[in-house]
C-alpha cells in the first residue's frame, strides 16, 4: 500500500499498531494521525531498482515499513533474497566494464545532474527521512543537505583521480602508479542516516568508475529508492546503481552473498561493530577489501578550564541529534570535579527547556522517537542498570507517553564506570555524567574502550588542548566543538570503530586500486642527437645566444 492509499485514511485516528509478531488495535492522537498523512510524492517508490528497472522480488514477497512515530504503515517493498541479490551483482558486474570506461568528465557531469535533482527535491527527501526514521524535519533537512554535499563533492573528485610517475632506479625503466576503479561495490547501510550514509558511499564509488549493489536498512528503504528515482532521472545508466530491499530476516543471507561473491570487489558497511565483524569474516574467504564505518562510544570531556556554557551548547547539539542515535553522539560525559555541579545543573535545565518530544513532522518537535521497540528496550535496560547501581536521574528516565517508541530526554549524574550506559553504545537520548579529578584519569577513562570513532573535549588551556588532541585514540576529535561532520573532512574510526575513511579526498580511494605499471627495455637510440653536442652548439652559436640573453644585460 502506497502513501496515496494511506492518505485516504487520514481522517481515521484509529490505526493498526503492528510489530513483526504482534498485531494490536490502538488509538493515536489526532495530531499524529494528521502528520503521518500530510505527505505524498512521486519519489515514493515501492519496488527495488535493478539494472534501471523497478522490480519485485523473484518470490513476489514484500515486507512492511512503519513510521516509528505513529506506527502507521508507510508502504510495502520487495522482500528480496539471495537469488535477487545475485542477479543485481551480475548486472553490476557487466555494467562495470562499460561504466569504468566512461570518461571522468562525463561521470562528473552525470553526478552533478543527480546532485541538482536532489537539491531540487530536498524537501521531499527530508520528509521521507522523517517519515521512515522519525527524526525532526529540521534534522532531516540537515541530513539531506549533508547527503547532497557528498554527491556534489564526488562529482568534483571524479576528475581529480591522479596517479604517480616515480623516479626509477634503473634508466631503462619507468615506474607508473595508476589508479583504477576496483569493480563492483557491495554496500549495506543503516537507518539512522537513511539518505546521507548512502550518498557518502555511492557517490564516491560511482565517481571512481565503480558500480554499486546496495542493501539499505529494512527500517528505511524509501530514502534509498527515492535516491534511485533521482539517479535515473539524472542519467545514471542502468546497472550502475542497484538497490536490493529486504526484511531483517534476509539481511544476513544477502550480506553473505555480497561478501562472498567473487564478482564483488569491495564491501562498504555502515552499522554496528557486531554486524561489521560478521561481514569482515565473510569477506575473508574471498580476501575482499572492506570499508567499515562502525559503532562508537564517544567521550565528551569537560575540564575545569572549560567555558561551561559553550560545553552545554555543544552537548545539546551533539547528544540529542537524531534522538541520540548517531554513531558520533557523545555517549559518556566526563566532567572534572571543579565544574561538575554547575554542568549537571545547567544541562538538566537545558534539557527540560529545549527537548520537545513528538512526531518529527510537527514543527515544535526537537526529539523524535527511537527507531523501534528493540531500541526502546535497550535504552530502558541501560537506564535501569544505572539506577540500580546508584546513579541519579536528574530529568527523564522513563519511556514517554507520546507513543511506544518514544523515550524521555534523560540526564543521569553520579554515573560510575561499571555502569552499562558508559560501557555500551546507548543510541538514545540519555546523557550519563561521570565525575573525574585529573587529566590523566580523563585520558584513561576516554581511551579504555574498544571503540575509537569520535571524542570531544572542552578546555581553554592551550597546553591541555594540545596534550588531549594528541592523546585521544579516536579517528575524529572535537576541540571545543561537537558538530564536525562535513564532506570535506575524513570520517572514520580507530580500533573496532572501523576501517577506512569516507568523505574528503580519501573517501574515493576506497573504490580505487593502485596498479604499478613498469615500462622496461627503454634504450637510447643510436641515431639520436648527443645532448652534450647540442648544448655545445647552442653555447657557441652567437646568433642563438642573442635569442636567449635578455637585451638589457
Ligand atoms: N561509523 C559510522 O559512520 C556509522 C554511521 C551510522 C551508524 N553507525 C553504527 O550503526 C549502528 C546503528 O545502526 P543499525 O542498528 O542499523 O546497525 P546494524 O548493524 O544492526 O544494521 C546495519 C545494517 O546491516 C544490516 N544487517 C544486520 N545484520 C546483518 C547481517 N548479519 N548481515 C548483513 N547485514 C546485516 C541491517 O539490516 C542494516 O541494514 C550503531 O552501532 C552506529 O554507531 C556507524
Ligand atoms: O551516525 C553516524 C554518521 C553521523 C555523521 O556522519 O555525522
Amino acid at each position: 500500500m502506497g502513501l496515496h492509499r494511506i492518505s485516504q485514511l487520514s481522517c481515521f485516528c484509529r490505526s493498526v499498531y503492528r510489530t513483526r509478531d504482534v498485531l494490536k488495535i490502538g488509538f493515536m492522537s489526532e495530531k499524529m494521525a494528521a502528520s503521518n498523512v500530510r505527505f505524498s510524492s512521486s519519489l515514493m517508490r515501492n519496488n527495488a531498482y535493478i539494472n534501471g528497472k523497478w522490480v519485485d522480488s523473484k518470490s513476489g514477497n514484500t515486507f512492511e515499513v512503519y513510521n516509528p512515530s505513529t506506527q502507521q504503515l508507510i508502504g510495502n517493498v520487495p522482500d528480496m533474497t539471495e537469488t535477487d541479490v545475485q542477479s543485481a551483482i551480475e548486472t553490476a558486474y557487466k555494467t562495470f566494464y562499460t561504466w569504468r570506461d566512461v570518461t571522468a568528465k562525463e561521470r562528473s557531469r552525470i553526478l552533478r545532474n543527480w546532485y541538482n535533482l536532489c537539491v531540487k527535491h530536498k524537501d521531499d527527501l527530508a520528509k521521507i527521512v522523517t517519515i521512515e526514521n522519525g527524526k525532526p524535519l529540521s534534522d532531516a533537512g540537515n541530513e539531506v543537505n549533508y547527503g547532497n554535499d557528498f554527491i556534489a563533492w564526488y562529482s568534483e573528485e571524479a576528475r581529480r583521480i591522479y596517479g604517480d610517475i616515480v623516479s626509477s632506479p634503473d634508466p631503462s625503466k619507468r615506474i607508473l602508479l595508476m589508479k583504477q576503479p576496483i569493480g563492483v561495490a557491495g554496500m549495506i547501510t543503516p537507518w539512522n542516516f537513511p539518505n546521507a550514509m548512502i550518498t557518502r558511499k555511492a557517490a564516491a564509488a560511482i565517481a571512481a568508475g565503480c558500480t554499486v549493489v546496495l542493501r539499505p536498512s529494512e527500517d528505511t528503504p524509501f530514502s534509498a529508492l527515492a535516491l534511485c528515482q533521482l539517479a535515473e532521472e539524472a542519467g545514471i545508466p542502468p546497472g550502475v546503481l542497484n538497490v536490493v530491499t529486504s526484511s531483517r530476516d534476509h539481511a544476513g543471507p544477502i550480506g553473505k552473498v555480497l561478501c562472498e561473491s567473487p564478482l564483488v570487489s569491495i564491501i562498504s558497511f555502515t552499522g554496528s561493530t557486531a554486524v561489521g565483524k560478521i561481514l569482515q569474516n565473510h569477506c575473508a574467504s574471498s580476501m575482499k577489501k572492506t570499508s567499515m564505518e562502525l559503532g562508537g562510544n564517544a567521550p565528551l570531556i569537560i575540564f575545569d578550564s572549560a567555558n561551561v556554557d559553550a560545553a552545554i551548547k555543544g552537548t545539546m547539539g551533539a547528544k540529542f541529534r537524531c534522538g541520540g542515535q548517531t554513531c558520533v553522539c557523545p555517549n559518556r560525559l566526563l566532567v572534572q570535579s571543579g565544574v561538575y555541579d554547575e554542568y549537571v545543573e545547567k544541562l538538566t535545565e537545558r534539557v527540560k527547556e529545549e527537548m520537545v518530544i513528538g512526531d518529527g513532522l510537527d514543527k515544535e518537535t526537537t526529539l523524535g522517537p527511537l527507531i523501534n521497540t528493540r531500541a526502546v528496550d535497550k535504552v530502558k535496560s541501560l537506564v535501569e542498570d544505572a539506577k540500580s547501581k546508584g546513579a541519579t536521574i536528574t530529568t527523564g528516565g522513563e519511556p514517554s507517553d507520546q507513543g511506544r517508541h518514544f523515550y524521555q530526554a534523560t540526564v543521569i549524574s553520579d554515573v560510575t564506570n561499571d555502569m552499562r550506559c558508559v560501557q555500551e553504545e546507548i543510541f538514545g537520548p540519555v546523557a550519563p555524567i561521570m565525575k573525574f579529578e585529573t587529566e590523566e584519569e580523563a585520558i584513561a577513562l576516554a581511551n579504555t574502550t574498544t571503540s575509537g570513532l569520535a571524542g570531544y573535549f572542552y578546555s581553554e588551556n592551550i597546553s591541555q588542548v594540545w596534550r588531549m588532541a594528541e592523546q585521544l585514540e579516536y579517528g575524529i576529535v572535537g576541540v571545543n566543538e561537537t558538530l564536525m561532520s562535513t564532506v570535506e573532512a575524513a570520517f572514520g574510526g580507530w580500533k573496532e570503530s572501523g576501517l577506512g575513511r569516507e568523505g574528503s579526498k580519501y573517501g574515493i580511494e576506497e573504490y580505487l586500486e593502485i596498479k604499478y605499471v613498469c615500462m622496461g627495455g627503454l634504450k637510447k637510440s643510436e641515431g639520436a642527437a648527443k645532448p652534450g653536442a647540442v648544448i655545445d652548439k647552442v653555447l657557441h652559436d652567437d646568433d642563438a645566444l642573442k635569442n636567449y640573453i635578455p637585451l638589457d644585460n
